[in-house]
């Protein structure tokens, strides 16, 4: 067992049902990327709906080595933070190596740094990524990508070096999988590289749909098109751009799945049905009662369980779209209360269901196969990777001591804790802040009985 710091653990008493209201705030799949965005242009942009999160802490750091002032709006009446943040290009500069190996294995972003630095100072030093260990995660197809545009790359020992000896040029890109962050990386470089850029099997995931919109504020020019297909002309400047990211869907869905694993009712504040309509149907499916609330300026979703026999499903993760993958581990959690036999098809990451061991220590059964259960064959079927799962249900379960893997399964192990009868200890929770903002104040809230550290 890992010894952790008190502030990294959490004890959580079982057994209540979670009921009230929590609120979401912008995307973390998009935030950090609208940031990185900022560095395109050459006037100030302000991003409004920022969750203090640690992914946009991460974020701020490396924009900081490079220069850009990012600031915080000023409070609330009521001493509250802002959640715009205010970001400066007008002193790129190139940040020190060393400045940036600083932010080594902390999160998937500093890839995205390649694009608007290589326009703007000619070359890129990208530390080793960081992110959920879900899958080997490889980046051939932003690195393939990336010299199609002309970039020169170089693998260093410390991280990789990108050059642009002269300005990139726009190119035609066919993605090897609907990637949603080569995507991002193609979205980000080819709208000021010289001509046009035809990108095909592109991800369209609401978080990309949303970065077009801030690049387009910006002066950028992007189409798309049926069948995954992204059009861009390159333009020789950008400017800044106003925008209110999305709500986050996946932190939305969590809240859900607690709701409905605990047997509760939880309004999520700021969520919005648009992007969700997958997972509402599923949600649904199994048992689950929502109610959405379109009040302009100030929508959101109300999930409870009332109470019926939850229903084993047959589900299978997707591109958008699909079934989110990061929507997958609460719904483990939640399926592990329902009546029958759940299957589930992991086909984005080959290793997204190794957390489901620790379910099985609180009483959980779920067993892990290397076949494609539950319909279609994908690519991990002849790969002998466990990513598939049968979950029989229902289960009581019994409180443990956990450790967190990544982050949804971090959260996930919360939500199992939390429909536990007992006690849980719960360590390395700092993983949960990289995409959920205050989720300990907001669980307390809806009357969750958890405290930091060891407990009494
Ligand atoms: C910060 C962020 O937005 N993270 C999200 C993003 O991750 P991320 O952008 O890293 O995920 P991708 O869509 O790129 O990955 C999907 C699949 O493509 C493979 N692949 C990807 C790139 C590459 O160069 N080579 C390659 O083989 C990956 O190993 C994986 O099997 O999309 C995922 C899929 O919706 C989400 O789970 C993550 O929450
Ligand atoms: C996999 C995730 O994030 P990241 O890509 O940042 O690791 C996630 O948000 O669930």
């Amino acid at each position: 067992m890992e010894l952790s710091t008190a502030s990294d653990v959490l004890t959580v008493h079982g057994g209540t049902a979670l009921s009230g209201e929590v609120r979401v705030r912008g995307a973390k799949n998009l935030v950090p990327k609208a940031m990185v965005a900022a560095l395109l242009g050459h006037g100030t942009s302000v991003l409004h709906n920022v969750p203090q999160i640690s992914d946009v802490r991460i974020v701020t750091g490396l924009l900081e080595a490079h220069g850009v002032s990012v600031t915080r709006g000023a409070p609330g009446p009521d001493g509250e933070p802002s959640d715009t943040l205010i970001l400066d290009p007008a002193s790129v500069e190139q940040a020190s190596d060393t400045a940036v190996e600083a932010h080594a294995g902390t999160s998937r972003i500093p890839v995205l740094f390649c694009g608007p630095l290589l326009h703007r100072l000619g070359r890129a030093f990208i530390p080793d990524l960081g992110g959920c260990k879900i899958g080997d995660r490889p980046i051939d197809f932003h690195l393939d990508a990336l010299r199609a545009f002309g970039a020169v790359v170089e693998k260093r020992p410390e991280g990789l070096l990108i050059s642009a000896p002269e300005r990139l040029r726009g190119t035609q890109i066919r993605l090897p999988y609907p990637s949603v962050g080569a995507t991002e990386q193609v979205l980000l470089t080819a709208v000021l590289a010289e001509g046009v850029t035809e990108l095909s099997n592109a991800a369209t995931e609401p978080e990309i749909v949303d970065l077009i919109a801030v690049l387009q504020k910006m002066g950028a020019i992007i189409s798309v098109h049926n069948g995954r297909v992204i059009r861009i002309i390159g333009v020789d400047q950008l400017g800044g751009f106003t925008h209110r990211a999305i709500p986050d869907r996946l932190e939305t869905a969590s809240w859900a799945c607690a709701a409905l694993a605990t047997g509760g009712d939880i309004r999520v504040i700021g969520a919005a049905q648009g992007e969700m309509m997958t997972f509402l149907n599923v949600f649904r499916r199994i048992g689950g009662d929502f109610e959405v609330d379109d009040t302009p300026g100030e929508p959101s979703i109300r999930f409870w369980h009332s109470g019926g026999q939850m229903r084993a499903l047959a589900l299978e993760t997707d591109v958008y779209p699909g079934l989110s993958t990061d929507w997958q581990q609460p719904l483990v959690v939640a399926l592990t209360q329902a009546h029958g036999l759940s299957i589930i098809h992991e086909t984005v990451y080959e290793q997204r269901l190794g957390f489901t061991d620790a379910l099985n220590r609180m009483g959980a059964q779920i067993q892990l196969y290397r076949e494609c259960l539950g319909g279609s064959a994908c690519r991990f079927g002849q790969r002998n990777f466990m990513h598939s799962a049968v979950i029989s249900g229902p289960t009581k379960l019994h409180g443990a001591e956990l450790t967190i893997p990544d982050l949804r399964a971090g959260f996930s192990y919360l939500i199992a804790a939390l429909a536990a009868q007992g006690t849980s200890t719960v360590h390395g929770i700092s993983l949960i802040r990289r995409g959920y903002e205050d989720f300990e104040a907001k669980l307390s809230a809806l009357g969750a009985d958890v405290e930091l550290g060891l407990g009494a």
